[in-house]
């Protein structure tokens, strides 16, 4: 009943040159229907990306959002409108590279949260716990803190039309890959946590697992039951990396 998606976040890479290469290579890549797939290019390269994917059934997302739906004096920011105007189906809120780097609070994540649905966007909402706080104990917790950020505040409804993906902080870009049972037991949490809310609701949304996903781990990440496909970060920019996460799925 739910339909896997795998999303590339490409983060800060790419010049339009090799951007053009990697659209390509997508653009002709076999994409199994039973999946769903959606690209997260850097903001200034949306609109080469969706002329590029026009063909394609990848979807297309931005990797950010401003946290106000409409327009107005944000020098720098990127209104969710804008990026829905320009085709963007999707959008990454709270990437712990923000949440970390840029100081992004959960005040600032639910704000981007709900002004990216008022514009008809489908947030991907990303939760994760560091090391130390792996170490201390504390994963569950603080996932569940980020996710409570949105829930109480916005309610159950608004993940009618929105995915989760756990990404642990020390799994990104460090080539340590959260074990199958490691993901599938924090996933199992979340579900649990969107459950005690509303079942039918629980039971349809998305939970994506993030950090280190590549060809040779995805198969096995992604046969556990509360595992419903990646946010693939470094391999999400080989497209015949990308496409062998893909055909993972359902193996
Ligand atoms: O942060 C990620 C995706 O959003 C994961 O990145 P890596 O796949 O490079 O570890």
């Amino acid at each position: 009943m739910r339909r896997p998606l795998v999303a590339g976040n490409w983060k800060m890479n790419g010049t339009r040159s090799s951007v053009a290469g990697l659209v390509q290579d997508l653009a002709a890549m076999d994409v199994p229907e039973a999946v769903q797939l959606a690209v997260f290019p850097s903001a200034v390269h949306l609109g080469q990306v969706h002329e590029g994917l026009f063909r394609s059934t990848i979807e297309l997302g931005a990797q950010d959002c401003a946290f106000d739906a409409g327009f107005g004096a944000l020098t720098g920011e990127v209104s969710p409108k804008q990026l829905a105007d320009l085709g963007c189906e999707w959008v990454l809120v709270g990437h712990s590279e923000r949440r970390l780097l840029l100081g992004e609070s959960d005040e600032i994540v639910r704000r981007k949260f709900e002004a990216a649905l008022s514009c008809g966007l489908k947030p991907i909402l990303c939760v994760g716990e560091t090391l130390e706080q792996r170490e201390s104990g504390k994963a569950f917790e603080v996932v569940e803190a980020q996710l409570t950020a949105i829930l109480g505040p916005l309610g159950i409804g608004v993940f009618e039309k929105a995915v989760v993906a756990y990404e642990p902080v020390w799994a990104i870009g460090t080539g340590l890959t959260a074990s199958p049972e490691q993901a599938q037991e924090v996933h199992a949490a979340i579900r649990a946590r969107l459950n005690k809310a509303n079942s039918l609701v629980a039971a349809g949304t998305r939970i994506l697992y993030g950090g280190s996903v590549k060809p040779q781990n995805a198969a096995e990440l992604f046969a556990m039951p509360d595992i419903d496909g990646g946010l693939i970060g470094g391999a999400s920019l080989s497209a015949e990396d990308f496409g062998a996460i893909c055909r993972a799925v359902g193996k």
